[in-house]
């Protein structure tokens, strides 16, 4: 039932998303993992360079597991999303969550079919809260590529059922969303990765339009002194850390990809992810060094540890808890 003219529960529920078609070529996957910021220290890192050149032709191209999060953007109204019954100010938004499902690799280029539905809306008070999943199905041979899980965070939206009894519904089993508990003991690896300045005016280029993103004067109404960087940017360098130092370079390991975005990034702040294995999971966090403030944390499954990795701790799988004396790559400290 409406509590109020902000809301109408009837009609928010009953809103189907139209079905879009998203077609990516290897190109599009390049400038996708140049704005995540592989290749940014080193060009000719051969863990990162198969995102972006292959010496046999672009369309072996490797593809970054978290390009799949742009597979839906096209669907956002200059970056924000219309829901009839659902009242909000576009400014306020900020993307709250993201959770990915990969199903299998994806090919360097594809037209995919997304379909996108309602998996959660809650009255928070002084926010409202609204989680969108995308399934997206590769148009050639009618596979299931990956989910996505969108939380996005309406500031100034909440408010709009009963106080004593707020709005909450939610359609996905809950252990997709764990509480997360960062680990106090030392993380397994450390990486550490400058964002440059234009960077979320590169990230933008993949589809994301947001001008939060690329307007001071928006970024200002938003509350930020300038224009901030995309969650799923910050996402993407934070994951490209986890395939460097705990899948060593093979992305294809990923199963399933969680985040959460605890504060904004500013462009050209350096950031810090930590890492922690526990049995098949990553358990990770970023900061941002400038501030020394964590910005994201989440956990990253994989299909199984890299041969390196298991022959290294195959003692201490038993415990599904590592304690390493030291940390891996490079960059690690
Ligand atoms: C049409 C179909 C389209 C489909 C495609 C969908 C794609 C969707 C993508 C949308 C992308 C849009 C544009 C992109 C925007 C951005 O990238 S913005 C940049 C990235 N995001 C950020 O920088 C946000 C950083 N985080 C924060 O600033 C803060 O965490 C916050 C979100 C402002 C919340 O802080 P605060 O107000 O202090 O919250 P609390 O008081 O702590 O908590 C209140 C309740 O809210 C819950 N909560 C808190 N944070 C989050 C979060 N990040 N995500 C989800 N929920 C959150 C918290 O648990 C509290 O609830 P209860 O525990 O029940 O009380």
């Amino acid at each position: 039932m409406a509590e109020s003219s902000r809301f109408d529960h009837d009609l928010v529920l009953a809103h189907k998303f139209p079905e879009t078609t998203y077609t990516y070529t290897e190109r599009d996957a390049a400038v996708y993992a140049l704005g995540v910021g592989a290749c940014g220290r080193n060009a000719i890192d051969s863990d990162e360079l198969k995102y972006v050149y292959h010496e046999d032709g672009q369309q072996f191209v490797q593809v970054l597991p978290t390009f799949s999060a742009l597979f839906s953007l096209g669907s956002l109204t200059n970056g924000s999303i219309d829901l009839p019954g659902l009242q909000y100010d576009p400014r306020l938004l900020l993307h709250g969550q993201q959770y990915i499902q990969i199903y299998k690799p994806f090919p360097s280029s594809a037209s995919v079919i997304n379909k996108v539905s309602l998996a959660g809306l809650h009255d928070k008070g002084k926010a409202a809260i609204l989680e969108l999943e995308t399934k997206s199905y590769e148009k050639e041979s009618g596979e299931l590529l990956c989910m996505n899980r969108s939380t996005i965070f309406l500031r100034g939206a909440g408010g709009f059922s009963n106080s004593s009894h707020p709005y909450s519904y939610s359609n996905y089993p809950k252990n997709q969303a764990p509480a997360l508990k960062i680990p106090k003991s030392q993380p397994f690896a450390v990486f550490e990765d400058c964002t440059q300045p234009s960077q979320a005016l590169l990230y933008r280029l993949s589809g994301d339009y947001n001008p939060l993103h690329s307007d001071p004067m928006i970024a200002e109404v938003a509350g930020f002194s300038r224009p901030i960087l995309h969650g799923l940017c910050s996402l993407g360098f934070a994951v490209r850390a986890i395939i460097k130092c705990i899948c060593r370079g093979d992305a294809n390991i990923i199963k399933t990809i969680s985040g959460r975005f605890l504060l904004h990034v500013y462009p050209g702040e350096t950031l810090i992810t930590e890492m922690w294995l526990q049995g098949l999971r990553v358990i990770y966090q970023a900061k941002v060094k400038e501030r020394n403030q964590a910005v994201l944390s989440g956990f990253v499954d994989l299909h199984h540890l890299t041969s390196s990795l298991q022959l290294k701790y195959s003692s201490r799988q038993e415990t599904q808890e590592f304690h390493p004396r030291e940390a891996v790559g490079a960059e690690a400290q």
